[in-house]
């Protein structure tokens, strides 16, 4: 993982893909409009030349790319071969997804390509990176940065609950961060189109909700996975605030038992009494235990801390 950062600082080096590699399916994702790499869409992976590594996750890589003629620069996510039956499922659940969203808080998709069994998701370059790097480079979140922070993602999750998804795996990582300073929401693998309240069970533990973790006992019902994407929220804003990961305390075994005990036991997250009663507020609200009393996401867009911002 150190390697890999220290090569998104690197000078751009050039990694050619093979020709005929790829080729185009019918994954193809139609392109929207509005911002400038859409009026030069990507119509042939090989259209596209490695530049640097941006990251690794746990399904596959993401490289720096240019468009060889218009010299635009895209992000491309390639999911590793060997799809087995859950893989193949959780990456179409992913393309089906991409292909309904249209929002400036969410990166954008612009095509998805097969390589046999490689998947290769063309996307918006985020310059700078993940909110984790952000976090990781120890950059300090004022509390007027986490409320446009946190604006903007409950902008995400709105247009998200509106088309009636559960994004699933709101965490740092998942929090990508372009040339301007925007946050948008990225990384559709453990969404789920809500059907009946069914969700994903995959997503990141130590931001999972209490109801996630133990359904048995804190029930479960219609709405309960927007509620669990608020709940993941809240502790992104108090990580932003307190600069590591807020749930256990330092010098906690950070082992899975304690993580489910600090997520799950019935007392109250702890927020740092320097913080704004608005902030206090806001992140109380995302981190209810209970889901059916937690804020929802067009209360939160209402809430002091967030408004207007
Ligand atoms: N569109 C993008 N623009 C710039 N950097 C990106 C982009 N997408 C991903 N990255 C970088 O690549 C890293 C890996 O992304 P990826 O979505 O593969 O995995 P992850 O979300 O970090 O982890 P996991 O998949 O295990 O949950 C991100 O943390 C981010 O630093």
């Amino acid at each position: 993982m150190t390697l890999v950062r220290e090569r998104r600082h690197q000078e751009p080096l050039t990694l050619s893909i093979p020709p005929l590699l790829y080729h185009r399916t019918a994954f193809s994702v139609a392109s929207s409009s509005s911002s400038s790499p859409d009026s030069s869409p990507v119509e042939t992976i090989n259209d596209l030349e490695k530049l640097a590594v941006l990251g690794q996750g746990s399904g596959g890589t993401v490289y720096k790319t240019r468009h060889r003629r218009t010299k635009t620069l895209y992000a491309l996510k390639v999911l590793r071969s060997n799809l087995n039956t859950t893989t193949t499922t959780t990456t179409a659940v992913e393309v089906d997804i991409l292909k309904r969203i249209k929002s400036s808080f969410i990166v954008k998709c612009y095509a998805v390509f097969l390589n046999s069994s490689d998947l290769c998701f063309v996307m918006e370059l985020m310059e700078k990176g993940s909110l984790h790097d952000a976090l990781l480079a120890q950059q300090v979140f004022t509390e007027p940065m986490i409320s446009t922070l946190a604006n903007r993602i409950l902008q995400g999750l709105r247009y998200l609950q509106e088309m009636r998804i559960v994004h699933g795996d709101i965490k740092p990582s998942n929090l990508l961060i372009n040339n301007k300073g925007e946050v948008k929401i990225a990384d559709f693998g453990a969404s789920r189109i809500v059907a009946g309240g069914d969700y994903g069970s995959n997503g990141t533990c130590a931001y999972m909700s209490p109801e996630r973790v133990d359904p048995e006992k804190w029930g479960f019902g219609g709405e309960v996975g927007f509620a669990g994407d608020v709940w993941s929220l809240g502790v992104v804003v108090l990580e932003c605030y307190i600069g590591r990961y807020p749930l256990t305390k330092v010098g906690d075994k950070p082992d899975w038992a304690a993580l489910i005990c600090a997520i799950c036991c019935n007392e109250k997250v702890e927020i740092p009494v320097s913080g704004s009663p608005e902030f206090r507020d806001f992140v109380g609200r995302c981190l209810e235990k209970d889901w059916r009393k937690r804020g929802t996401v067009e209360e939160l867009l209402r809430h002091s801390f967030v408004k207007n911002r």
